[in-house]
């Protein structure tokens, strides 16, 4: 039975009195220190000299130090730095101060899934994992809705962890959503298969595909993309709000009638087959592994995919015209 919490069943005081470090300042830092200190939090951000987030936290108004001091005064400290680079901030940083009864928590299990990071018995360990972007669960907060979050508990030699946990959640506004009790291992194989399948790999490989077809055939790039990116969040932002069927009621019948025709020529039995297979390479560690691999080596593949992407047509089309669209030029951290 699934168990869901909201923001009556968190104490919102559980975080009372209690020092959160936030280590880390981008995407996720910047949004759960903000909203944690909007929320009545005492908030001390941990980074390294030199770090091109220092300034932005402080110009925010939040308490700056390094790692290794916010983790000495805080009681409870959640890891917001990649996670490819938590091992050795742990171990150099965090680990040397944090002493027995402090709390150490995660927004993603995927380095106590696979043993990179073992804290101490007499360390309370927990997960808050925001499903959704860090910029958005920011801009959520700020318009007064939340992002739904899942929350774990691996450690509790306090006996308290999982109250504090939802106090946390619900102070960077996920109890406003739902927040969804989960384990570390549910959260970081359904999140990696997830971004790797459906959000991010699947979306941007579906969007290319469409786009390149319009483009091949000789139709013009701008209307490419206006069809096959810009729409997609029109589309999804009907579905968000009243699944497929609010969708389908805003959509013409004629769209309606491809939908059921082409959808199932588009993503086949072998594409399920294949998402199967990558749901099992997480599983067994297999994807883990590769990409602690690929970090060990400095990311040659990594770099050079980041930048053909960048220099995809529908990147470059994407950028102008955005340009007339000053609604979507939002300042962001
Ligand atoms: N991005 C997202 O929306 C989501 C992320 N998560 C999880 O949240 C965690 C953080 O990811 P994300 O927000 O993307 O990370 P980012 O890459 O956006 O930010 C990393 C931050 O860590 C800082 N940093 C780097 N090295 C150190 C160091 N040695 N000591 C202290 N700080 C350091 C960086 O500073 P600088 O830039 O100055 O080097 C930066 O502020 C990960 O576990 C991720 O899986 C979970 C849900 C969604
Ligand atoms: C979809 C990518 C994500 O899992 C997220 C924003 O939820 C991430 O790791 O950034
Ligand atoms: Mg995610
Ligand atoms: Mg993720």
């Amino acid at each position: 039975m699934s168990k869901m919490y909201y923001e009556q069943d968190c104490n919102m005081d559980a975080l009372k009195g209690k020092t959160v470090a936030i280590i880390g300042y981008g995407s996720q830092g910047h949004a759960h220190a903000l909203n944690l200190m909007e929320s009545g939090a005492d908030v001390i951000v941990g980074l390294y000299e030199g770090s091109k987030s220092w300034a932005k936290a402080e110009k925010a108004g939040l308490k700056v130090d390094t790692a290794a001091n916010a983790t000495k005064a805080a009681d409870v400290v959640m890891m917001l730095v990649n996670d490819e680079k938590q091992p050795k901030i742990f171990k150099e940083s965090i680990e040397p101060n944090l002493t027995a009864g402090k709390y150490l928590a995660f927004a993603h299990g995927f380095n106590i899934l696979y043993n990179q990071v073992a804290p101490a018995a007499d360390i309370n360990v927990f997960m808050v994992a925001p499903k959704g972007p860090g910029h958005i669960v920011r801009r959520m907060y700020e318009e007064g809705k939340g992002t739904p979050c899942l929350v774990a508990v691996n450690q509790d030699p306090s006996g308290d962890t999982m109250e504090v946990a939802l106090s946390y959640a619900a102070g960077i506004g996920g109890a406003r959503a739902g927040v969804l009790e989960t384990t570390f291992k549910e959260e970081t194989e359904t999140d990696l298969f997830g971004e790797q399948a459906v959000l991010c790999g699947g979306l941007t490989e579906l969007i290319k595909a469409g786009f390149e077809t319009l483009v091949d055939a000789g139709y013009q790039p701008e209307s490419a993309y206006f069809e096959c990116v810009n729409e997609v969040k029109l589309i999804v932002d009907l579905i968000v709000e009243g699944g497929f069927e609010k969708m389908r009621y805003s959509i013409s019948d004629t769209a309606e009638y491809g939908d059921y025709r082409t959808g199932t020529r588009i993503i086949t039995d072998e594409t399920k087959k294949e998402m199967k297979q990558v749901l099992k390479e997480i599983q067994e560690g297999e994807f883990a592994s590769k990409w602690l691999a690929e970090n060990n080596v400095n990311r040659p593949y990594f770099l050079a995919k980041r930048k053909m992407e960048s220099e995809h047509q529908v990147e470059i089309v994407g950028k102008e015209l955005r340009k007339m669209m000053p609604w979507l030029q939002n300042e962001e951290e």
